[in-house]
């Protein structure tokens, strides 16, 4: 359709968009832009997946064969356990999805939408069918767009078609004769805008975009899986096979040594139930998910689930300094024109204070100023007392001074209507507009960039008196460098003054054309939180790089206040060009030892985190830009802002900051570790039950002796001490000194040999535990009820004395205070309550082939838990002193 037929029949107008009470009726009607979740089929898919497990079929099997056998109690007992594991499991996947879901909607997307003539930002869920919606560089389309406006529009649609090559829009207007279907004046939902900016009126919203049918068909579900979720799933069905393999030859053996049939498949059943690892997947993911929710309460949103193991190991973060070191809050403090400067006083937004001019008056200061206020897209308002910006932090600084010195930016734009824009990015380093002069009828050219920018662009300069005569760059230059030295972030103003001739407005036309006005510097102090955050990066061995577009003097005395260079070592701030002047091994080189990079553009970027990356770097990178988001994915976390970034860059990154504060970063990496730690300390406390349940039975079935536990008693253990038990080592908070250590190898093994070793050695002590009591008690009157009775609770008892061992893998037991993690205290008792109930309620006892047992077999038990407790103790002890 024509951009006249959408109009038409969307019933809206094309300047003033909707207005809001028909926005209003429209939300009603339509519903809000949102994706819908993966709809109903996913429940049933949910649940039959947790059936489709290994242990799971055994389990089935057994329970068929035992009805067969005539054991309907054990049959009922190992089909219930098949139903309460998927329940478990069900319920916990829902929690860590529905954990990850409300994630995404902590990064809020804005979209700029204009309604009753006005242009406002708003949550992009609030978007209509007809709503009049402008796009720019960076933004992620929200709804399928008609274009009725554009200028230079580039879209990256590869979300939706896969070509990675962005697609140039076309006029809105095509020529009759056009096919209707012509993709090059629609965007859709989901695509990011590449370059370029546009307008255009939502088509459809929601479910209705294209991205909604195609969600619809995949149901797109959150992926709950990382390497190490992936690497423990393998490692898992292995051992299963193996173990599977190892109980068909045991039976075998059984049968053809001439034992009962009936009592070798039991034991058969309960080396396969034993030995299998079955909680460690949902552990693990349960883990990851309390991370994640963890971080998210520090700020730092996961966008995507492996980033949360690679934090753990980054042993470098690449910072950006504007809006991540900094406050992003700027003020101009000092003014120079080439007749001389000027400090300006006042803080914030506020348009108080003044500058001091001392009544020296300046045709070149006007005209900079004028420049600063017109050649802006920032505007600064006041709401309840307090000024508020809705922009660019450095262009409502620059808005601010001028109007310190009375310009109005409304009245501004008044006399100087804008007529066209060359957009500042970062490599471009300047931003320059193009107004009509009300009075004169003839155009003039505003800009502002970068200061080596904007003098090479200059022909002449402007003096007081407004006179021009030939630029003096150094003078520029020098002065320049003098406030950069102060920590202040230094752009040029100029102008094309209205000289009749319309020379063109293009990026090629304006160098030589312009005159340089003078300088605007402005202070950005480093956030209070930044220079700790850095320390303790350090502390934790983790280097800490800045890599800004801004000048090398402004980036070295903030790096400087920030502990990043140090003033003895003299250390020097790259610059990009010194960067292009290296060959490939003095580049390497320089990467690794500075730690301040300045005019540093997106495609250098990308060259130093790869660079990095090579020399055996796990590297984190911030961005906000367009231009960032190679760098970001390039990195091993890429990091976006919330607040500043474009939805470009947060769309590239593993990890969105909702604070934008580099201390975040810190925070996350802190997490990260906790939450590898954690998943340590639960493989490391289950494997040697699993071990130790394989091990009796094997023992039990090669000496052909009476099974010290029967099957239904080791799915008791395995089901309920996973979950009172293991469990809450996930909520484990993180250990005292975890920022002190170096980051972790990514290619060291999960356990070490250590850990391996200590897996064994208490493996080794429930199976000689477990059989002595059965022993002991048989021979001292006990019938084989109680004996069995007595190894169960003997399993739990060390499993529980064992649990407390685990919270850390290297310190005793002793030093970590009790009461830090009180869900373990919960779960113990809990545990122990259960195994009360096993032990003297007589239902429980007919079920599980339990009896009740008394006092001095408890203390019997206590007692080799101690031993246990003691062995590990030592174990510990000695491996420190070892190193
Ligand atoms: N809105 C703007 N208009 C014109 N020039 C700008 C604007 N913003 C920044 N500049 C100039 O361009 C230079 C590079 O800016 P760029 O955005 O690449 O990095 P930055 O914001 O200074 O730092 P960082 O990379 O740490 O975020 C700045 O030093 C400044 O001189």
């Amino acid at each position: 359709m024509s951009a006249h037929e959408v109009v038409l029949l969307l019933e809206t107008d094309p300047q003033r968009g909707l207005s809001s009470t028909e926005a209003n009726r429209r939300l009603e009607r339509y519903g809000r832009n949102v994706l819908p979740a993966a709809g109903g089929g996913g429940v049933l898919r949910r649940i039959l997946r947790q059936f489709h497990n290994p242990l799971i079929y055994v389990l089935i099997a057994a329970s068929v064969v035992t009805v067969f056998l005539g054991e309907y109690v054990d049959s009922a007992v190992i089909f219930a356990v098949v139903l309460i594991n998927a329940a478990i499991g069900y319920v916990q996947e829902s929690r860590a999805e529905a954990a990850l879901d409300s994630l995404r909607s902590m990064v809020r997307t804005e979209a700029r939408v204009v309604r009753d003539g006005e242009l406002r930002s708003i949550s992009s869920d609030e978007l209509v069918p007809g709503d009049l919606v402008r796009l720019e560089a960076g933004d992620k389309v929200p709804v399928d767009l008609r274009l009725v406006r554009l200028a230079e529009l580039r879209i990256d649609e590869s979300a939706l078609t896969g070509e990675s090559v962005p697609v140039d829009k076309l006029e809105a207007e095509l020529p009759v004769g056009t096919p209707v279907a012509d993709r090059r004046n629609m965007v859709w939902s989901g695509t990011l805008v590449a370059a370029g900016s546009g307008t255009g009126i939502a088509v459809a919203t929601g479910a209705e975009t294209e991205l909604g049918q195609i969600h619809r068909l995949v149901g797109a579900a959150e992926v709950l899986a990382t390497p190490l979720t992936r690497k423990l799933a393998r490692f898992s069905k292995v051992l299963t096979v193996i173990i599977l393999v190892l109980a068909a030859v045991t039976f075998a053996v059984g049968l053809l040594r001439g034992q009962d049939a009936v009592e070798t498949f039991t034991a058969t059943v309960a080396l396969a139930v034993g030995a299998i690892p079955e909680g460690l997947p949902a552990a693990v993911t349960i883990t990851l998910a309390i991370g994640v929710t963890r971080m998210a309460r520090r700020r730092a949103v996961i966008r995507r689930l492996p980033a949360i193991e690679t934090l753990g190991s980054t042993t470098l973060v690449c910072s950006d300094k504007t809006g991540t070191l900094t406050e992003n809050q700027m003020t101009v403090r000092a003014l120079w024109t080439p007749d001389g400067g000027y400090e300006v006083t006042g803080s914030g937004y506020r348009p108080e204070g003044e500058i001091r001019d001392d009544g020296r008056s300046s045709e070149a200061l006007r005209w900079s100023l004028l420049a600063g206020a017109g050649c802006n897209d920032a505007r600064i308002r006041e709401q309840d007392g307090e000024w508020t910006l809705a922009g660019d932090p450095t262009e409502g600084a620059m808005l601010v001074v001028a109007a310190k010195a009375g310009i109005d930016q409304d009245e501004l734009a008044a006399d100087y209507p804008r007529r066209d824009t060359i957009p500042f990015d970062s490599t471009r380093q300047y931003m320059a507009t193009l107004h009509d002069e009300r009075v004169t009828r003839r155009t003039v050219v505003l800009a502002k960039g970068s200061v080596e920018r904007i003098v090479s662009m200059c022909r002449a300069e402007m003096g007081a008196d407004g006179a021009l005569r030939p630029v003096r760059a150094e003078a520029a230059l020098h002065a320049a460098e003098e406030l950069a030295g102060r920590g202040l972030r230094v752009l040029a103003t100029a102008v094309r003054p209205p000289d009749g001739a319309d020379d063109g407005f293009d990026d090629s036309s304006l160098p030589g054309a312009l005159v340089l006005t003078g300088l605007q510097a402005m202070l950005d102090p480093p956030r209070s939180a930044a220079a700790p955050a850095v320390r303790a990066c350090h502390t934790a061995g983790i280097g800490v790089k800045m890599i800004t577009g801004d000048h090398a003097a402004t980036a070295g005395a903030i790096a400087r206040q920030l502990g990043l260079l140090d003033e003895d070592r003299r250390d020097r701030v790259v610059t990009g060009t010194d960067l292009d002047g290296l060959p490939a091994e003095g580049f390497s080189d320089a990467v690794e030892n500075a730690a301040v990079f300045a005019r540093v553009s997106p495609a250098q970027k990308l060259r130093l985190v790869e660079t990095l990356q090579r020399r055996g770097h796990v590297v984190a990178v911030t961005g906000d830009g367009v231009n960032d988001a190679p760098a970001l994915r390039q990195a091993n976390i890429g990091i976006a802002m919330a607040r500043s970034g474009t939805e470009v860059a947060k769309e590239a990154a593993d990890m969105v900051l909702t604070d934008d504060d580099f201390a975040t970063i810190e925070a996350a990496v802190e997490e990260g570790r906790g939450v590898f730690d954690n998943i340590t300390k639960f493989i490391v406390w289950t494997l040697p039950t699993n071990l130790g349940e394989g091990l009796v039975v094997l023992v039990a079935i090669v000496l052909g002796a009476t099974l010290p536990l029967l099957p239904t008693q080791i799915l008791w253990i395995n089901m309920t001490t996973a979950v009172l038990l293991g469990l809450m080592l996930a909520f484990e908070p993180k250990e005292a000194g975890i920022m002190r250590r170096p980051p972790r190898d990514p290619g060291r093994p999960l356990l070490t040999a250590a850990l391996m070793i200590r897996i064994v050695l208490v493996a080794t002590l429930l199976v000689a535990g477990a059989w002595w009591i059965f022993q002991w008690e048989q021979s001292n009157g006990a019938d084989v009820a109680q004996a069995r009775t007595a190894a169960l609770n003997l399993f739990v008892v060390v499993e529980m004395f064992y649990l407390f061992s685990c919270r850390s893998l290297t310190r005793s037991a002793w030093r970590i205070g009790f009461f830090t993690n009180r869900w373990l205290l919960l779960g113990v008792a809990a545990q122990a309550l259960c195994q009360l109930a096993i032990t003297y309620l007589p239902p429980m006892n007919d079920i599980f082939g339990t009896a009740p047992i008394g006092v001095e077999v408890w203390l019997r038990i206590l007692a080799v838990g101690v031993v246990a407790a003691l062995v590990v103790a030592v174990d510990k002890r000695l491996r420190r002193n070892l190193g």
